[in-house]
C-alpha cells in the first residue's frame, strides 16, 4: 500500500531514470493526448464499478483513475503543490 504523495514521487522518479519496462514511461511517451484518453476511460470505469459493483472494484478503479491522473500531470510537468493549491 503506497499513499497518493508517495506515488506520485515514484512515477515522477521513474519519468527520470525511465526504467525499461514501466507503464509509466510507455504512457508519458505517448503524450497528453494518449493519456487523457486513459484518464477518461478510467474516470467512466470508477463511475460504472461505484453504480453497478462492489465497494472494493470502486476503489480499485478509482485508484487507477488517480493513478492516470498523476501521469498527466508528470506529462504536464506539474507538481503535487501546484495541484494542491487549487483544492
Ligand atoms: N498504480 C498503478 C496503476 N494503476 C493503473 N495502472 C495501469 O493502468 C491500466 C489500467 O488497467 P485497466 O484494466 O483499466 O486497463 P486495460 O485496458 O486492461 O489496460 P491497457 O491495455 O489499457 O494497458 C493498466 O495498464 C495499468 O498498468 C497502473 N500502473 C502502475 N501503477 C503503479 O505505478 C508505479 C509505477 O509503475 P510502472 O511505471 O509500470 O513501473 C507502480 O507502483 C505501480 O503499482
Amino acid at each position: 500500500m503506497k499513499t497518493f504523495e508517495e506515488l506520485f514521487a515514484e512515477l515522477a522518479a521513474k519519468a527520470v531514470t525511465r526504467p525499461e519496462g514501466s507503464g509509466t514511461v510507455a504512457e508519458l511517451d505517448a503524450g497528453v493526448h494518449a493519456i487523457g484518453k486513459k484518464l477518461v476511460e478510467e474516470a467512466a470505469e470508477a463511475w460504472m464499478a461505484a453504480e453497478h459493483e462492489s465497494r472494493e472494484r470502486a476503489a480499485e478503479e478509482i485508484s487507477q483513475l488517480l493513478y492516470h491522473a498523476q501521469v498527466l500531470m508528470l506529462a504536464c510537468d506539474l507538481d503535487l503543490d501546484d495541484v494542491y493549491a487549487h483544492l
